[in-house]
Parts: structure tokens; sequence; C-alpha cells
């Protein structure tokens, strides 16, 4: 039997960061306006700071102003309202992300509803997620949407297929299921009290695979020659002590039945990282109602 198609999120998301850069650098040039990102950590957890640290880099070599913000774990929730109002006031800040999760002081719904829903490149206002289930102008949350141009990549026209997104977080799977019912899928949303998961799995054309439990999802649940998404990303040691990450679909399982799959890493997440940048740069499009080319 013939192993799936592995789906390249670095080569994909490449070449996104690559179109990105020419419109700010044409920006720059024609409007002298230079994309601005704010990014905000709370405390010290060791895979945040790596996510931020790649976040600066990815958004500097797309020309883009990057403004790291880094805080005590025990900053009060009132300190970082008042440093999201400044971010929020401030003309060169395009774009503004609070990395989850946040300490317990903080109430985090709280602080996403603090962000001007202008500069919320997260997606995750209720404006933009109410513009985004109603098909307004919304920014729509970056790993849904990475997974998304993956699909499209690979499928094209994903109108009748059968998805199944397994989770139902505001951050990935409701979003995910709203993208997909605009793509015209019939869309079936999984969780931990859905009855016989592999059943319901085995219909799918497209499986969106975001739990948080590695390698849950195992080759026999999968039909034939569909199409997998997995936005797991869970890290798991290895018996020399060392640890490696991994998905939430058992792969060498899944390679031997599904006919495309994303591998973890390399996969949703350099995907996520450019759609960021994507946001940030449609964001101060929007900010100066600038028209940006339409394959953004
Ligand atoms: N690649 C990327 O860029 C990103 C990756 N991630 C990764 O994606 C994964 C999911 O993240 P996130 O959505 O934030 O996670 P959450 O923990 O917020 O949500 C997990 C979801 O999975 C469901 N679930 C848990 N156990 C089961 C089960 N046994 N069977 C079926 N459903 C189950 C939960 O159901 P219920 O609602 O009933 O509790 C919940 O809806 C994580 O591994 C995370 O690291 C996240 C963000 C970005
Ligand atoms: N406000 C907020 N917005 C987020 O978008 C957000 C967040 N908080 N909190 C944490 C999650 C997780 N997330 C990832 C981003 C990139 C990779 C990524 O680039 N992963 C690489 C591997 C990185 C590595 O090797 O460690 C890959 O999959 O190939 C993963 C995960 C964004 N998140």
């Amino acid at each position: 039997m013939t192993e799936a198609t592995i789906i390249d999120g670095n080569r994909f998301s490449a070449g996104l960061r690559d179109r990105i850069a020419s419109e700010v650098h044409a920006l720059r040039e024609t409007r002298h306006i230079t994309p601005g990102l704010a990014v905000v950590l709370v405390g010290e957890d060791p895979a945040s700071q790596v996510y931020v640290r790649t976040k600066h880099k990815r958004t500097v070599e797309v020309g883009m102003e990057s403004f790291v913000h880094t805080l005590p774990v025990d900053t009060p929730e009132d300190e970082l309202l008042t440093l999201i109002a400044g971010l929020n006031k401030d003309p060169a800040v395009h774009g503004i992300l609070v990395q989850l999760p946040l300490p317990r002081q903080i109430d985090a719904q709280k602080v996403i509803e603090a962000i001007d829903p202008a500069k919320d490149v997260d997606g995750f206002h209720p404006v933009n997620v109410g513009r985004l289930a109603s098909g307004g102008e919304a920014l729509i949350p970056c790993t849904p949407f990475g997974s998304l141009l993956l699909l499209r990549d690979h499928l094209g026209d994903l109108s009748g297929l059968d998805a199944v997104v397994v989770g139902r977080s505001n951050i990935v799977g409701k979003p995910m299921a709203q993208l997909l019912i605009r793509e015209s899928c019939t869309v079936t949303v999984a969780h931990s009290r859905t009855r016989d998961l592999p059943d319901v799995v085995r219909r799918a054309d497209i499986v969106i695979a975001a739990v948080g439990k590695p390698g849950m999802i195992r080759g026999d649940w999968l039909k034939p020659g569909c199409t997998v998404i997995d936005v797991g990303i869970n890290r798991v040691a290895n018996p020399d002590g060392t640890s490696r990450l991994v998905g939430d679909v058992a792969f060498d399982e899944a390679v031997k039945v599904a006919g495309a799959i994303t591998p973890v890493p390399g996969g949703v997440g350099p995907m996520t990282i450019a759609c960021l940048l994507r946001n940030t740069l449609v964001a101060c499009a929007r900010q100066h109602r600038i028209a940006l080319d339409k394959s953004l």
C-alpha cells in the first residue's frame, strides 16, 4: 500500500512568509509604514519562552517591528491591563498577542477583551469570534487559519467533504469548525464526551486533531485516503532522558492509511507563526485603510 503524502508546513509557511515580506517591503517603500507586533509574555514557562523567541525572530525576518514585553510571573492583573491599554494606543503597534496560558491571578478572558479588536492578531476577542461566526471582516485565529491554508493547498475545493474536528477549545477547535463550515464542509465537532470517537472519526474525509493527548488518534480509526491535520504539540520523554515533540495522531500508523498527513514538528506549528505575521500585516493595512494582495 502507498504511504500518505506528508504535508510540509515548513515549506508552505516559508513561502507565505516570503509573500508577507514583499508586502511589508512595499508598505515601507510606498507608504513609509512598518507593521509592528507586540508580544506579551507573563512568567518564565520554558515552552512559552521558546515560542516567543521564535515569533520575534520570524517577525524581524519579514521586516516588521517586534516589541516583546516580558513580565514577572506574579504581575497583578491590573498591571497587565494597563500595559495593554498603552499598546492599544501606540500607533507603532498594529498587532498585540498575549501568550497563553496566563498565571492563575490573571483572568485570561478579561485580558483578551481588553485588546483592541482591530489589533487582536490572535482573533480571540469576542468581536472577532462573532465576525468569524457571522461572516464579517474578522481577524482569524492563526492555528485554524494555517490548518485551512494547508488543506486548501492539498485538496483544492473542500465543499461537500465530511470534516471531523476533535477538540472544541476557543483557540483551535471552535474556530476551525467555523472555517470549515465557511468552506462548505459537513462539520462534526467531537470532544471528551463524544460517544464512540473512533466511529465518528472513521466517517471523515478531513480529520483535525486538536486534543493535547499524544498519539490518541489511531491508524485504524481513519478512513483510507483521508487528510489528517495534526494540531497537537506534545512533549514526550525518550528512554534516554531527552524529549521530543509528537502530535495527537499516532503518525506511524496513520501514514499507512491516510492520503495525506501533517507531521509534528514541521506541520501546523510553523503555519501558526506565519499566520500571526499575516494577521499583523492585515491588521496594519486595515488600520491604514490600505488594500492588500488578495492572496494573503
Ligand atoms: N500547532 C500549534 O500551533 C498549536 C498547537 N496546539 C496544541 O493543540 C492541542 C490542543 O490545544 P487546545 O485546543 O488549546 O487544548 P484544550 O486543552 O483547550 O482543548 C482540548 C480539547 O480536546 C478535548 N479532549 C480531551 N480529551 C479528549 C478525549 N479523550 N477524546 C476527545 N476529545 C478530548 C477536550 O474536550 P472537552 O472540551 O470535553 O474537555 C477539549 O475540547 C495541544 O496539544 C496544544 O499544544 C495549540 C495551539 C497552537
Ligand atoms: N496567545 C497565544 N497565541 C498562540 O498562538 C499560542 C499561545 N498563545 N500559546 C501557545 C500556543 C502554541 N503555539 C505554537 C506556535 C508555534 C509552534 C511551532 O512553531 N512549532 C514547531 C516546533 C517548535 C519546537 O521545536 O519546539 C513545529 O511544530 O514545527 C507550536 C505551537 C502558539 N500558541
